[in-house]
């Protein structure tokens, strides 16, 4: 449902992504890796609409075959920093792209209470993003993005500041909610666990400048996958990615 054609990005003349392809199928999750610099922040950035004004981009977006121009409507973003506004409350945070999406206060405010327990978050709803964790901050940005309904989700390391059981449930129930509501994720992760678990396609991102350079399958469901077999994934990727640290 979304494909990025020949994306180049540029600061000056230094090139950061070069000539950049891929494609997003609805109720598919990709994970984006790859060595720290490569340019996947970068990329999804881009099609967040957030790429910094000073960096240049081309390349051309499709939505559904149609010409997208970011940020649209159907994307839903969550950036690496949580990026909480430190002056509302962890449930007016989790509301804000609800409310900028339309839906009324009150109806944005139930449908975020409802969760804050699935997300470890219950008893916080007024308590302001200083007051929390860092963990309990990323969960709060996770939730702002996914309680949106945005057939699109751009994740930028979204469980990087989570103990290792909150991310295994907040992995969980990820998968399990996009069984139930299939949407197309790219999720950029440093964790080879995380994209072999979670991705149903692992892009493998190079640097100097960032470019694709595999793209590889896991079409065994994820609740179905052997340790084995994701070992030995595991194994390729990571020998993939030694090669292309300097
Ligand atoms: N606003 C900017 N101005 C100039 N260069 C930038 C800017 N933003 C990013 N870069 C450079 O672009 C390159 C790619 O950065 P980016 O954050 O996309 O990488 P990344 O692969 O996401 O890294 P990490 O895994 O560490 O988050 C880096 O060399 C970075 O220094």
């Amino acid at each position: 449902m979304l494909e990025v054609r020949g994306l180049t990005i540029r600061t000056g003349a230094e090139t950061l992504v070069e000539d950049l392809s891929l494609s997003l199928a609805e109720g598919s999750l990709t994970c984006l890796i790859g060595p720290s610099g490569c340019g996947k922040s970068s990329v999804v950035k881009w099609l967040a609409g957030v790429l910094a004004p000073e960096l240049q981009a081309k390349g051309d977006a499709l939505i559904d075959g149609s010409t997208a121009i970011f940020p649209h409507r159907d994307i839903a973003y969550q950036p690496q920093q949580d990026t909480l506004f430190p002056w509302l409350t962890a449930a007016e945070n989790a509301c804000l792209g609800l409310e900028i999406g339309g839906m009324e206060r009150r109806a944005a405010r139930d449908r975020v209470d409802a969760l804050f327990p699935t997300f470890g978050l219950e008893g916080h709803e007024e308590s302001f993003p200083d007051q929390l964790s860092g963990g309990m901050r990323q969960r709060a940005a996770f939730l702002r993005t996914i309680v949106q309904d945005a057939r699109v989700l751009l994740l930028d390391e979204p469980f990087s500041a989570l103990d290792a059981v909150t991310r295994l449930c907040m992995q969980d129930w990820l998968v399990a909610r996009l069984a139930e509501r299939p949407r197309a994720v790219l999720m950029v992760t440093h964790d080879l666990y995380e994209a072999t678990q979670m991705a149903d396609r692992v892009l493998v991102m190079a640097g100097g400048p960032g470019r694709i350079i595999a793209d590889i399958p896991i079409s065994t469901p994820s609740a179905e996958r052997s340790e084995t077999a994701l070992a030995e994934i595991r194994s390729s990727l990571k020998l993939m990615l030694l090669k292309e640290i300097p």
